[in-house]
């Protein structure tokens, strides 16, 4: 517990439906570090807006509410929770009606300005060696200088696949348009479809979700006397 520099960062970005929250989730488990869904965030933004009555498209209004999104995670991997105020929105947030509203949300600089400064100070509070990050920009602007930065990608198709295999209450072809149209939108803000420089592509196309995993192990090993 008594660790006094800043934990090792593992930076983790891809699309929709490509495995990032599972199979993060699963990889710091593994590794003993903590976890951060930044996507948990953007939904949560998106659900406090939309509680509040605050119109997604009403700019001004959106960024208004910043102040008061009184926003909490755990970031230990067997211990999540979405909290918004007392309110408990980890299931709330994965709601088709947010997922509609994230990127209206999400494209707008001053909230982005405003989560990553959040996700940077909640990694620095993290009382484990390393923490692993995903989302959109994580290698690119949120972590930009993590040792270990992955892109994790699979087809169109299989993202859609797996997606509509979790969702029961919307048809296959439902799901998988949403998707499409939340991934344009939210790629017109943060390049996620191809890996920066110096970003490590897994693709997991043709990979079960243990393969996945190991092969994001494997990345990390491979820097593994970085973060020893
Ligand atoms: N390699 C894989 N093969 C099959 N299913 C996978 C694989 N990786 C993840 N999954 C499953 O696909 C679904 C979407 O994964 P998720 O982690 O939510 O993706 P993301 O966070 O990128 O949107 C989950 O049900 C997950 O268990
Ligand atoms: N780092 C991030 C993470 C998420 N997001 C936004 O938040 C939304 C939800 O992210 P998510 O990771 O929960 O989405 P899924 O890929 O799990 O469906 C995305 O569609 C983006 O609009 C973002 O803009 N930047």
């Amino acid at each position: 517990m008594g660790r006094h520099s800043s934990p090792h960062i593992v930076a983790i970005d891809g699309p929709a439906g490509s495995g990032k929250s599972s199979v993060s989730r699963a990889a710091a488990r593994r590794i003993g570090f903590d976890y951060l869904d930044t996507g948990a965030a953007y939904r949560a933004f998106a659900w406090f807006v939309s509680d509040r009555g605050i119109d997604p498209e009403n700019t001004d209004a959106v960024v208004a509410a910043l102040p008061g999104f009184d926003y909490s995670i755990g970031i230990a991997p067997d211990e999540h929770f979405v909290r918004v105020g007392e309110t408990d929105v980890t299931d709330a947030i994965r709601d088709p009606a947010v997922s509609a509203i994230v990127s209206t949300v999400a494209r707008i600089p001053e909230v982005r300005a405003h989560l990553t400064e959040l996700f940077r100070s909640i990694a620095a509070s993290s009382h484990r060696t390393g923490i692993v990050i995903e989302g959109r920009d994580i290698t690119t602007v949120v972590a930009p200088t993590a040792e270990i930065r992955i892109l994790l990608t699979a087809s169109e198709e299989a993202r859609m696949a797996r997606r509509s295999a979790e969702i029961s209450t919307q048809s296959a072809e439902t799901v998988a348009e949403q998707l499409r149209s939340r991934d344009r939108a939210d790629s017109r803000v943060v390049e996620f479809m191809s890996a920066a420089d110096g970003v490590t592509t897994v693709d997991s196309t043709h990979l079960d979700f243990e393969q996945t995993i190991d092969a994001v192990l494997d990345v990390i090993n491979t820097y593994r006397e970085a973060i020893a």
